[in-house]
């Protein structure tokens, strides 16, 4: 048997595309703080973003779906490829790059008075999306399942979705995003707020989602870090120099074989 046979060979569904930055620099006003940041973040794959606070972590995700430019006086450089097509090309709407690139935040966000199966379908909607009621319906099904949501929320659609538990409400705007299926999923400290148990099930959505499309995740916690993703970078900025990648590849290398010694220290919990 060669090493070839041995690689775990994942068929990735034509539709799933990768994202790529090139020299990718940011300001708020005056301030620079993020420097040049080239990443590939491959089809299919999870990539953590991880580094200490401030480092530019969240500025850098909400570039990559054009939410970064909806702050006053915010500043931006580079290129930002989806399929090899750059997000910021004129002529491309915002709310359409912003439907192929979904994002989840920190805090669970579901409108609270809303039912269950509203809150997914008000993925659609937003996104402009008109359909019928039985596609609407397999849509919502199908979101849900996706997120691993379906077998716990399947008898209670009706029930406004403020009702549900933190995590069952962070799975249910993971489904809200997937209504509109995306290519791209962005995730920023999606378990911050939720406890061991619930970040377990969000951990294990993020799993069925794999390959099915490319997701980029924002996370503190080192464990999650190495139990989700394929592949890592990690953030580096000081007081008077803004953010960079000092390090990137796969999770394994970094965690295990980290080439540079400020990326040694963090894995290790010894700054940060
Ligand atoms: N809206 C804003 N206006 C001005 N400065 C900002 C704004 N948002 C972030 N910053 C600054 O940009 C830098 C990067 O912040 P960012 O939130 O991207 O870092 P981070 O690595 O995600 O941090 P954390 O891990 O704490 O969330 C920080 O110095 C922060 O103070």
């Amino acid at each position: 048997m060669t090493d070839a046979d041995l690689v775990e060979t994942v068929e990735l569904p034509l539709t799933v595309h990768g994202l790529e930055t090139r020299g990718v620099s940011a300001w708020f006003g005056e301030r620079k703080v993020l420097d040049r940041v080239s990443l590939v973040m491959p089809a299919g794959e999870v990539t953590a973003l991880i580094g200490p606070s401030g480092c530019g972590k969240s500025t850098y995700l909400r570039i990559l779906n054009r939410m970064h430019e909806m702050v006053r006086g915010a500043g931006l450089a580079g290129q930002v490829l989806l399929a090899g097509e750059d997000v910021y090309a004129p002529g491309r709407l915002p709310a359409k790059v912003r439907r192929r690139i979904g994002m989840v935040f920190q805090r669970p966000n579901p409108f609270p008075a809303m039912s269950v199966y509203d809150n997914v379908a008000a993925g659609l909607k937003l996104a402009g999306i008109k359909v019928g009621k039985a596609e609407r319906d397999d849509l919502v099904e199908t979101s849900l399942q996706q997120a691993g949501l379906w077998a716990e929320v399947r008898d209670r659609l009706r029930s406004p979705g403020g009702a549900l538990s933190g995590g069952q409400q962070q799975r249910l705007c993971i489904a809200r995003s997937l209504a509109v299926s995306p290519d791209v999923l962005l995730m920023d400290e999606p378990c911050s707020a939720l406890d061991p148990t619930s970040t377990r099930r969000v951990e294990e959505t993020i799993e069925l989602l794999r390959g099915r499309l490319t997701i980029v995740i924002v996370t503190h916690n080192m464990q999650q870090a190495q139990r989700v993703s394929q592949s890592c970078a990690f953030f580096l900025a000081s007081h008077d120099t803004p953010g960079r990648i000092v390090e990137h590849g796969s999770t394994e290398d970094l965690f295990e074989r980290p080439r540079d010694q400020r990326t040694a220290d963090y894995v290790a919990g010894r700054f940060g």
